[in-house]
């Protein structure tokens, strides 16, 4: 996908003023509220209009003043999944699900609605009516009713932020093989670093409804790390854990990583914060930490003031954060073999 942008809106004070050019299968906009996120998302889909401008999806012109353009949001095609799932209450689960797919052409239909019952796990669903349906299943349907309306383009405005934690991330997996199985570009709005890091490739980053950067969501977190609360969260999928004296011992680069809130049969994803990692130079006589790994420095980068160093096991990276003084002190450079301590209690797992 191709999004090409030249537009400006007023609304009110505020006012949107975006030049910019993104390719991706799965974009990212990124934004603080109130930074016109969804303001953009509408004008794109077409939802309301700009003063002025232009709008192409690949080589499609949705919007053009100069060229007296304004395609109407069906021709558009663009589905949107909204932060509330909006089903209709008076219809069963089947018909939300089939309400687009029956307005489509028979020759346009080219998603089966059986693969997305499948793939959104809704079998055991499609007989019910919507009144009675989790969060997170009313999110499913409406993510499933969306692609089948065979959209050329997803558009996803923060559909987890209604949801509590444990279900969002139990429905980004679902948000991701549905973009990914049935080759729909998702355009995916947030402003959690973590959704972005796991939803998409490429952010478009909007401050105070102008363009603030391209960038990438590990960049994005890289560059917050100093002022971000929470450092730079290492995002870790592990899978195949053995349980000892309690504790869980998953596989990872070199060695172990021994976790206490783990899980034995099942791949869990896990938050580890950059600055819950301390660095040795030398192999430390006695630590009460659990885990102690030896790992190689493959890359060190500046936040703020303070330093993210890259940590390499394996094949496995990790980010840690120290202080500039500290880089120095240690002599820490790209290459320097470092021991690593992590507390088996600083991972969250999080699905
Ligand atoms: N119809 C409107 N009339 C006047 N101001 C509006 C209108 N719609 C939105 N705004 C204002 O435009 C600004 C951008 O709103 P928008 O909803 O695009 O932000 P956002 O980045 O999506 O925020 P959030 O993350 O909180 O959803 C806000 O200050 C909002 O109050």
């Amino acid at each position: 996908m191709k999004l090409c942008i030249d537009i400006e809106k007023r609304l009110g004070d505020f006012s949107l003023k975006l030049k910019t050019e993104i390719s991706g299968e799965r974009v990212g906009i990124f934004g603080a509220s109130g930074s016109g996120k969804s303001t953009l998302v509408h004008l794109i889909a077409g939802l309301i209009k700009p003063y002025a401008g232009e709008i192409y999806l690949d080589d499609t012109c949705l919007f053009s003043s100069r060229k007296k353009i304004d395609l109407s949001p069906e021709k558009r095609r663009i589905s949107i999944v909204f932060q509330q799932a909006t089903l209709f209450p008076h219809l069963g689960v089947k018909s939300n699900l089939l309400y687009g797919y029956k307005r489509c052409r028979p020759s346009e239909r080219r998603i089966r609605p059986e693969a997305i019952i499948e793939v959104l796990n809704l079998g055991h669903l499609v007989g019910r009516g919507v009144g009675k349906l989790s969060g997170g299943e009313k999110q499913r349907v409406a993510l499933g009713r969306a692609v089948l309306a065979n959209p050329r383009l997803l558009v996803m405005d923060e559909p987890l932020s209604a949801l509590d934690d444990s279900l969002r991330y139990q429905i980004i997996p679902y948000l991701r093989s549905v973009s990914a199985e049935f080759g729909i570009p998702c355009l995916f709005i947030s402003h959690s670093l973590t959704e972005m890091q796991l939803m998409t490739e490429r952010v478009l980053v909007v401050r105070d409804g102008r363009l603030a950067g391209i960038s990438t969501p590990d960049e994005l977190a890289r560059t917050g790390m100093a002022t971000n609360p929470r450092g730079y969260l290492n995002l870790l999928r592990l899978d195949g854990a053995t349980q000892k004296d309690g504790l869980f011992h998953y596989p990872w680069g070199n060695g172990h990583l021994i976790i206490s809130e783990g899980r034995t049969g099942e791949e869990s994803l896990f938050e580890l914060s950059s600055r819950d990692i301390i660095l040795f130079k030398q192999h430390p006589e006695a630590i009460s930490a659990r885990n102690l790994l030896e790992c190689r420095v493959a890359e060190l980068f500046d936040s703020d003031g303070r330093k993210g160093v890259v940590l390499e096991s394996g094949g496995k990276t990790l980010v840690a954060e120290i202080v500039r003084s500290a880089a120095e002190e240690l002599g820490i450079a790209p290459g320097t073999m470092l021991f690593a301590a992590i507390k088996a209690s600083a991972f969250r797992r999080v699905s």
